[in-house]
């Protein structure tokens, strides 16, 4: 008899946690071939999809099937699409979605769509039976270089940014990277946002690269596939070294401090901001603050700045659609970011391109100052 055998995926990371290690499959057809890679590793047979308005016309079909395939019996739940959906009104059907399909702890989650899907979906599981398995199959660029890795689960608050949420991490995760091409120009944008973040962070050579060959990886083909695994191998390494965030994992912040300030500010209005934009603008932010307190040249902000306003990101906050509240209303959402610690101010701040570093102690009077120069009205 000869079996049909889909082809394997092009690149794995491992995501080395001990026990609760898995791999993250990056290549074009994992959606067609996640019915046999899930049946693979997990003994249930069970399974709750959730996904998007988006995302279900076009993929969720194709899911269903593979996992039928596989002999795996799953119910889906498709919500509204948009940052305002990370909150706790679509949390509780999601929830009760998986309770009414009797989703037991070693059946699973999966989390069809961005980072917005993943991040409220691995919530639920994280929480559900205080803990259920739980399969990333991230659809944006977002998604497949960042947020479908490492755990981070949650939901927004009027507070800010992500305050509600878990440390879950993922069973698996399969990104299939042939669904990029779906995605509209914006969103590819805001996800290229996080991509060179890792690259500011500590890659200066993939920086270098990123400017070098940022219209291969927008155009598709091995351009992109790279830039998704080194980005995502980046992510695992910093996972595997800081879990919890209890230092350096930090550095995955870079931007985020100002970026989730003004997301908060425009009301996570998807509209007028997302979250990657608002990373793009906080990047730039953060090297021109660096540059403020002599830590970096300012040619290193600029630098940033060309490359991120090259490929069409926003750059600035007058490049927000509206207007924005004042500099103290920004810091206060500032105040509320997770990484405060006895009410001092943390940031991630940098010395150069790929030389960023974890500040403990940033004074709130600099910021605010830096902020009301920076504000556009
Ligand atoms: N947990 C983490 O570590 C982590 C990391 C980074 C970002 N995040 C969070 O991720 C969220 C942003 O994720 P996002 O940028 O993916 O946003 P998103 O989930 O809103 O997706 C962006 C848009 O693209 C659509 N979409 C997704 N895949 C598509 C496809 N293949 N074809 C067509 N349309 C598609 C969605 O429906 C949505 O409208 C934010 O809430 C952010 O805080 C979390
Ligand atoms: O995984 C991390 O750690 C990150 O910081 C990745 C960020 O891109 C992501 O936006 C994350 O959700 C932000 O974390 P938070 O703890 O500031 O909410
Ligand atoms: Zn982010």
């Amino acid at each position: 008899m000869t079996s049909h055998v889909m082809p394997a995926a092009e690149r794995k990371v491992r995501v080395n946690l001990g026990d609760r290690s898995y791999d993250i499959l990056i290549g074009p057809g994992l959606i067609a071939a996640a019915g046999r890679e899930i049946a693979s590793r997990l003994k249930g047979r069970k399974m709750a999809v959730i996904t998007d308005e988006n995302v279900a016309p076009r993929y969720l079909e194709p899911l269903m099937a593979s996992l039928e395939q596989s002999g795996i019996d799953a119910v889906s739940l498709v919500l509204p699409a948009g940052e305002k959906t990370k909150s706790f009104e679509h949390l509780i059907p999601v929830c009760e979605a998986i309770l009414g399909a009797r989703i037991e702890r070693n059946d699973a989650v999966i989390a069809l769509g961005g980072g917005v899907i993943g991040d409220l979906t691995g919530f639920a599981a994280g929480i559900v039976r205080r803990g259920s398995r739980f399969i990333q199959v991230p659809t944006s660029l977002l998604a497949q270089v960042d947020s479908s890795v490492g755990g981070k689960t949650g939901i927004n608050s009027p507070h800010g940014k992500n305050l509600i949420g878990v440390f879950h991490q993922p069973d698996l995760v399969l990104a299939d990277t042939g669904v990029l091409d779906t995605l509209s120009p914006r969103e590819f944008r805001a996800g290229y946002a996080e991509v060179v973040k890792y690259g500011l962070i500590d890659k200066p050579a993939f920086f270098e690269w990123l400017e070098r060959n940022w219209q291969a990886v927008f155009a598709g083909g091995p351009a992109r596939i790279e830039a998704i695994a080194v980005s995502c191998q980046a992510k695992a390494d910093v996972v595997a070294a800081d879990e919890r965030e209890n230092g350096m994992r930090a550095l995955l912040n870079l931007g985020h401090t100002f970026g989730h300030a003004l997301e908060a500010a425009t009301e996570y209005d998807s509209k007028r901001l997302v979250h990657g934009e608002g990373v793009a603008i906080g990047m730039v932010l953060a090297h021109a603050f660096s540059a403020r307190m002599n830590l970096a040249s300012p040619d290193d902000a600029k630098r940033v700045e060309a490359h991120l306003q090259a490929v069409g990101l926003p750059t600035r906050m007058g490049d927000i659609p509206g207007s924005l509240p004042p500099a103290e209303r920004l810091m206060e959402a500032i105040a509320q970011d997770k990484k405060v610690k006895g009410g001092k101010l943390t940031f991630i701040l940098t010395r150069g391109i790929g030389q960023s570093f974890v500040a403990d102690d940033v004074p709130a009077s600099e910021v605010l100052s830096f902020l009301e120069e920076k504000h556009p009205q």
